[in-house]
């Protein structure tokens, strides 16, 4: 087994008029950081923003987190179809590359949990060397969609979106991520496995 793991910086950014103006306790920030310190081996630095569903102010967060060193930026709320709902618009608005299958994935989830999953709009975009992905605003739903659908007996039925991120940050250039495979078994080609240091 690795003995040290790559430091990592993570983002971790509430989307809410609600919670960012006190009318309601923000439960986004904690259950992502929760998560992440559950799912990750390596050492996280968090860089938390609690912020409105403001189009402009989104982005202009977004790229502060990444100029600010973010391998990953994880956002929560604001995906559905609600006229003040412009999480994907200004997470697009930033992005180099789009990267579709996050979406894809996150609502194939949460459709085992409710229907009205295909109202959620998430996108996921690669800025420089960070991968940005929105994630939905209910709190459950933040751990529903990285860690994905588990049968009765543990074993891994629809695989979560953050089995996928590791790799996606290799391929950027960013920390190696390793993971506890009893929370979320991340996948990577076998030629891009680290070798274990020598003891
Ligand atoms: N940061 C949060 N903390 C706690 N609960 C939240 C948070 N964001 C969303 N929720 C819950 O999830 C529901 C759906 O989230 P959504 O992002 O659609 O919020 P909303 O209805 O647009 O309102 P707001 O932006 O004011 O949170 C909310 O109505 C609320 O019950
Ligand atoms: N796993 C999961 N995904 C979910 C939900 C949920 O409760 N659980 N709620 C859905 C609903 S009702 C909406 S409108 C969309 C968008 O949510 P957002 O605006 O809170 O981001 O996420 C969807 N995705």
């Amino acid at each position: 087994m690795r003995e040290t793991h790559d430091a990592v910086k993570i983002g971790i950014v509430s989307i809410s008029d609600r919670a960012s103006s006190g009318v309601y306790e923000d439960k986004g920030l904690p259950a992502l950081q929760e998560w992440l310190t559950r799912a990750l081996k390596n050492p996280i630095e968090f860089v938390p923003r609690l912020i409105p569903d403001e189009q402009a102010g989104i982005s202009a967060t977004l790229v502060e987190l990444v100029d600010a060193g973010c391998s990953l930026v994880l956002t929560t709320g604001g995906t559905g179809p609600a006229l003040r709902d412009v999480t994907p618009e200004a997470t697009l608005a930033v992005a180099d590359k789009q990267m579709p299958g996050f979406g894809e994935q996150m609502r194939q989830i949460s459709l085992a949990f409710v229907p009205t999953a295909i109202l959620s709009r998430q996108v996921a975009v690669i800025r420089g060397r960070s991968l940005i992905i929105n994630l939905p605003g209910q709190p459950k739903a933040i751990a529903e969609t990285l860690e994905g659908l588990k049968n009765a007996d543990g074993t891994q039925k629809v695989n979560g979106i953050f089995a996928a991120v590791p790799y996606c940050i290799d391929l950027i250039g960013g920390p190696y991520l390793e993971t506890h495979d009893e929370v979320c078994k991340a996948f990577r080609p076998k030629s891009a496995i680290r070798a274990t240091p020598a003891a």
